[in-house]
């Protein structure tokens, strides 16, 4: 039967990159993406903005929405400090199996904790399911419609505090004007866009960091 794209994806990170080597599993990635199969992963160059934030908000907490194939997962997880903890969101099960694998051939199995489910039914539960009660970091990276919606609905649920961070892929591309015009024009965020490309393309595309202020 023929194998998924995720599949594949995994299968070039188990031949090219070292156990234990979370750059190496990225590198891999980055590799198999240009050379052979574009997948929708935040990529390398969108990848270096996503790290100078993680470096920069040094969090404990962190929540990404979408794990798709755990490419930004094991970017995140990899920077790290000791008993910080990355709970990741994957509503599809195929890719969700797939993450498991790519996080696992990282070494970094201890510091995430991937749910399958729809955001919009886990970010209730998150305090009374994980005992968290907000994130230092949030990195939406699923359904484009959904980012609007979640980031009320983590407002309601408490999970935000003053100086929480959210981190926006594909603000041009697919594109989530909804979500963008709430957090520019919104006195309780203060927004910065970074200029970038959609993964592995010439397309323009970026993210967009916006501070919570309570
Ligand atoms: N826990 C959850 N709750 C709800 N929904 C969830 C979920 N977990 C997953 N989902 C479902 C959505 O997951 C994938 C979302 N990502 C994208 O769709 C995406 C698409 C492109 C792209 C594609 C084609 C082009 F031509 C140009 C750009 C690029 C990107 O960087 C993208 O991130
Ligand atoms: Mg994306």
């Amino acid at each position: 039967t023929q194998s998924t794209r995720p599949q594949r994806l995994l299968g070039a990170v188990q031949k090219n990159a070292t156990r234990g080597d979370p750059r190496s599993v990225v590198q891999a990635i980055d590799q198999f993406c240009r050379q052979k199969e574009w997948a929708m992963n935040v990529g390398d160059e969108k990848g270096c903005i996503l790290d100078s934030v993680v470096s920069e908000v040094n969090p404990a907490t962190v929540l990404e929405l979408g794990t798709y194939c755990g490419y930004s997962t094991v970017r995140i997880a990899s920077l790290l400090p000791p008993h910080a903890k990355l709970i990741t969101l994957e509503f599809n099960p195929d890719f969700a199996a797939i993450a498991r694998q790519v996080i696992a051939w990282a070494g970094l199995e201890d510091k995430v904790h991937l749910i399958e489910g729809a955001s919009g039914d886990w970010i209730p539960k998150m305090t009374e399911q994980f005992g968290v009660k907000t994130f230092d970091l949030v990195f939406l990276d699923h359904w484009k419609d959904r980012y609007l919606p979640d980031t009320m609905l983590m407002e309601e649920c408490g999970l935000l505090r003053k100086g929480s961070i959210l981190l926006a892929d594909n603000v041009i591309c697919p594109g989530t004007p909804d979500y963008l015009e709430y957090v520019r024009s919104s006195p309780r965020y203060e927004s910065q866009y970074f200029k970038s490309h959609l993964e592995y393309t010439k397309v323009e595309d970026g993210l967009e960091k916006s501070v919570f202020l309570g």
